[in-house]
């Protein structure tokens, strides 16, 4: 469904994000991407939707080569991928129905978006889809009116209603707190599977992603250092991908934190 082959990023500054990076992820995956700060992760996310320029190398979106698309096919191929941010992105003005509602504005006209005359069918599907992630009654309230929980659902509503093949998310779970970041995981990755979604999750929350996620793949200086099942990730896998963390004592107090939740 979505194939990289060789991706390479090197920022105008001569930073070297990725490196030559290949990565297939089948209809229906979600897989959690990890890696210390600065390894090219959200580089990674980012080329795959031509948010940054990647500088040499292919990324597939089924048959289709993304980075051989001029400025209108690309904006067509971008309606396929969603993308859920960690500071959601809404517009805080706006009511929770027209920020999700936002996300029809790359299928309607320019006139129907300049007037945010959205078709029934649209405002049907994002009544759906609120009522879906808990939000129906907050449906007129404004943005700037919801907890941060709330607003990460929103913008996983907003994505959704674009139909996408592929959801790209980028820490969705930063500026949340644990409990509420499970929550926020544990939804977007029951959504995947509802809808035969796929999806790379950008997560700096080692043990968040073991949790709920098939595949792990770890970036360390922007090449892929580990790609495998979550409980492949043993702390010397860890300390590969990481360097030298304590990862075991960071695993355990999520743990405990858990159970004083559940208790
Ligand atoms: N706009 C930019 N211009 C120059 N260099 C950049 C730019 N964005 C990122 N970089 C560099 O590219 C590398 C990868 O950064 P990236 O933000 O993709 O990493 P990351 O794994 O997402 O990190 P974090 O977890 O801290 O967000 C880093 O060395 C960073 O300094």
């Amino acid at each position: 469904m979505l194939r990289l082959v060789e991706l390479d990023k090197t920022y105008p500054t001569g930073d070297k994000a990725l490196k030559s990076v290949d990565l297939e992820v089948p209809q229906g995956q979600v897989l959690a991407l990890i890696g210390p700060s600065g390894a090219g992760k959200s580089t990674l996310i980012r080329c795959i939707n031509r948010l940054v320029e990647p500088t040499s190398g292919s990324v597939f979106l089924g048959d289709v080569d993304l980075t051989k698309l001029g400025s209108g096919a690309l904006r067509r191929e971008r309606r396929r991928m969603g993308m859920i941010f960690q500071e959601y992105a809404l517009v805080e003005r706006l009511t929770v129905m027209e920020n999700v509602l936002s996300g029809r504005l790359g299928y309607v006209g320019f006139w129907r978006s300049f007037t945010r005359r959205f078709p029934q069918s649209d405002v049907d599907e994002a009544f759906r889809l609120l009522d879906r992630v808990g939000l129906l009654e907050m449906a007129d309230k404004r943005a700037d009116e919801l907890s941060g929980g709330q607003r990460q659902r929103v913008g996983i509503c907003r994505a959704l209603i674009q139909n996408p093949a592929l959801l790209l998310v980028d820490e969705p779970t930063a500026s949340l707190d644990p409990k509420t970041s499970r929550q926020i995981m544990r939804l977007i990755c029951e959504l995947c599977a509802e809808r035969d979604l796929a999806a790379i999750i950008n997560i700096h929350d080692v043990a968040l992603a073991q949790m709920f996620v098939q595949r792990v793949v770890g970036l360390r200086f922007g090449a892929i250092e580990f790609d495998g099942p979550p409980d492949a990730l043993t702390p010397d896998v860890l300390t590969r991908i990481y360097g030298e963390e304590d990862w075991e004592a960071t695993i355990e107090k999520v743990e405990d934190e858990d159970e004083m939740v559940t208790a």
